[in-house]
């Protein structure tokens, strides 16, 4: 079985599981439920180089990256850094994540916050509520049309961004829908981890002007950005290229000063 397979498998255990123990309306009596929450779109859409920056400590492809910072240490970081966006993968199996990763990195910062997660049930769109997300990740590689409508239209219901994660044009044209907010071109091919930035070139062109677009993973020079942003790209997702270092928000800072000579 290929490893997306397998995540969305494992994914629907966890799911399950979790349903089982911590109810719906339980999750919406949460503190932050009712918070107001941050644009993620419209943040990128009025900074001249949209930076969203990545909490990552392991992944399928690079195993360990970064287990010495602490959540707190890496939002204020990259907050700090001028990003423009925080993204934080909460998958515990393959990347080390959690939903407490969620709730502290909302304490720990004001940017808008991406649940960067393999969402496959709208109860994982409420838990990112819950904790404090801005917006949340749908992958169109592994959801259906009608999952995509689904998930996205019930995500805008409860205040938040959608961002549609595609890697070829098949996956494209079952994700252009009014409730989708940012539509993000995946350079790293996610059953063969094989990372190339000729994606987002060769995608850019299909992408209507009405979506704000960004390139994702395996970014990791000024030069990768300077390339990509003549194609339209108004936001770029970078984790391990910062999390790899011994200071993951002065990683940033110095990429986002180079980026604004
Ligand atoms: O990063 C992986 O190895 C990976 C493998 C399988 C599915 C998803 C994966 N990554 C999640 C991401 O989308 C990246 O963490 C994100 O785009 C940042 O990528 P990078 O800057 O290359 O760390």
């Amino acid at each position: 079985m290929n490893i997306l397979l397998r995540i969305v498998a494992d994914k629907r255990q966890e799911v399950d599981l979790r349903k089982s123990l911590i109810p719906v309306s339980q999750l919406e009596r949460s503190v932050l439920f009712n918070r107001n929450t941050l644009s993620l779109a419209l943040s990128l859409r009025s900074s001249a180089i949209g930076i969203i920056a990545e909490h990552k400590r392991r992944s399928p492809s690079k195993n360990i990256i970064n287990q010495n910072f602490t959540v707190c240490e890496v939002a204020k970081g990259y907050e700090n850094a001028g990003a423009s966006g925080l993204s934080v993968l909460t998958d515990a199996k393959y990347f080390g994540g959690s939903l407490d990763d969620l709730i502290v990195a909302r304490a720990c910062c004001n940017l808008p916050i991406l649940r960067k997660e393999f969402i496959i049930d709208t109860y994982q769109i409420t838990e990112a509520k819950a904790h404090g997300a801005d917006a949340i990740l749908l992958i169109a590689a592994i959801l259906t049309p009608k999952e995509i409508q689904h998930f996205s239209t019930f995500a805008k219901q409860l205040g938040l961004d959608v961002l549609l994660e595609i890697h070829n044009a098949q996956e494209l044209d079952k994700s252009l829908l009014p409730s989708i907010d940012i539509i993000g071109v995946n350079n790293r091919d996610l059953n063969t981890f094989t990372v190339s930035l000729e994606t987002s070139k060769t995608l850019s062109s299909l992408i209507p002007e009405e979506f704000v677009k960004i390139s994702e993973s395996g970014i990791s020079s000024i030069d990768a950005v300077k390339t990509l942003q003549p194609f339209g790209y108004k936001g770029f997702l970078i984790g391990e290229h910062f999390m790899k270092t011994d200071n993951a928000g002065q990683s940033a800072k110095a990429f986002i000063n180079q980026l604004k000579k």
